[in-house]
Formats: structure tokens, sequence, C-alpha cells
């Protein structure tokens, strides 16, 4: 199953630094394997923004939940989970 996902990243202006760094580097690790084993199939930068737009494919709610909620960065985001059935027209 298909989800379209928007990842909202907001940290404290007081976040120690040494600590956003190591957040952002564990994240980028885990975001990279996620994509290299097909969960995570697209990662976006939503220009402008200090979001992304990402595409997962996952069994089920449940399953997308449990990998969302344990990325490194889940404390600090806003997460928009929308998902997605095949459209009629779609010739792929
Ligand atoms: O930068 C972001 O959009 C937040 C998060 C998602 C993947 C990643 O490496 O960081």
């Amino acid at each position: 199953m298909l989800y379209h996902v928007r990842m909202d990243v907001r940290v404290p202006d007081d976040i120690d630094a040494a600590q956003f760094e190591a957040l952002k580097a564990a994240e980028k690790a885990r975001a990279q394997a996620l994509q290299r084993e097909g969960t995570w199939r697209h990662l976006w930068r939503i220009a402008g923004e200090y979001a992304n737009v990402s595409i997962f494919d996952l069994p089920d709610h449940d399953a997308l939940h449990a990998i969302l909620s344990t990325l490194p960065l889940f404390p600090f985001m806003q997460v928009t989970v929308t998902p997605l059935a095949r459209h009629p027209s779609a010739i792929d």
C-alpha cells in the first residue's frame, strides 16, 4: 500500500547544536536504509521549507506508524499521512 507523507520539521530554537546534528545524522542513516530496502520510495524536499514529501510502500497503517514513530526526528515533526488508492486512469 502506498502512502503520501508530508513531514514538517520544527525543532526548538534552543536545541543543543551537537544533539541536533546527531539526530539529523541518525535520521539520514535511517532514511537511506529504508530507501535501499524499498520501503521509502520517494523523498523530496519541499522547496524553501524544512519539510519533505515522501512516498512509503508498506502493508498497512500500523506498519507505517511503526516506521514513522521511530524516526529519530519524529519528536520534532508534524506528520500528515494520505493513503493512496489506484487511479482508474493511471496507465502504470
Ligand atoms: O530533512 C527532512 O525532511 C527530515 C527527515 C526526513 C529524511 C531525513 O533525512 O530527514
